[in-house]
């Protein structure tokens, strides 16, 4: 288990503490103080996200490990976020679920390829993707649920901030599904 990889696995486990912080930050006593402190958990996540892919780079430690577990370690890390923001009526259910559809099939695809003895690593947009998703829940935490009314409809500030995520995830989605179309057609 090279540094990297340990990286990878603290981005696990603090997804737990993110979790139980940002969930209790619904009520009413503590609640800002407990958002920030998942905050705070969720922006040494994402920076864990940084330095194991830098490390990994430079000193050349990738492994096959890393290039599964550590698109794995954001999902959890993300789709934690976005189901609670959910709950917290920061964003709409459709956005998750486009989120959680898309990273099970990628997912699916890497068990597919691997499978076949092959190992798909992150793409540029898959990437971008997660840094953005990472950005827009760093932004939703900081400003919780403000937004604006538009006729009867209350729209969040976080809400239209994740559009941006939420199409480079379905873009993404497709590009890997796109590159990966023989595993679909292979016997
Ligand atoms: O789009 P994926 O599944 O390759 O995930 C990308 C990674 O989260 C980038 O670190």
């Amino acid at each position: 288990m090279n540094l990297p990889n340990r990286l990878t696995m603290i981005r696990f486990i603090l997804a737990v503490p993110f979790i139980i912080f940002l969930q209790e930050s619904d009520s009413t006593k503590y609640g800002l103080i407990f958002r920030l402190i998942s905050l705070v958990i969720f922006v040494i996540a994402s920076l864990t996200d940084f330095f194991d892919g830098y490390i990994a780079r430079k000193y050349n430690l990738i492994t096959d490990f890393g290039k599964i577990m550590d698109p794995l370690a954001d999902k959890i890390l993300v789709i934690s976020a976005l189901v609670i923001f959910v709950q917290l009526e920061y964003i709409p259910g459709w956005m998750s679920i486009i989120v959680l559809a898309r990273e099970f099939l990628i997912s699916g695809i890497r068990i597919l390829a691997a499978a076949k003895g092959e190992i798909i690593a992150a793409g540029n947009l898959g990437k971008y993707k997660t840094t953005s998703q990472m950005i827009v829940v760093i932004i939703t935490l900081v400003i919780g649920p403000v937004g604006f009314h538009i006729s009867d409809y209350y729209f969040t500030i976080a809400e239209v901030l994740m559009l941006i995520p939420v199409v480079l995830t379905i873009w993404s989605g497709w590009e890997y599904t796109f590159k990966a179309k023989h595993y679909f057609t292979e016997q």
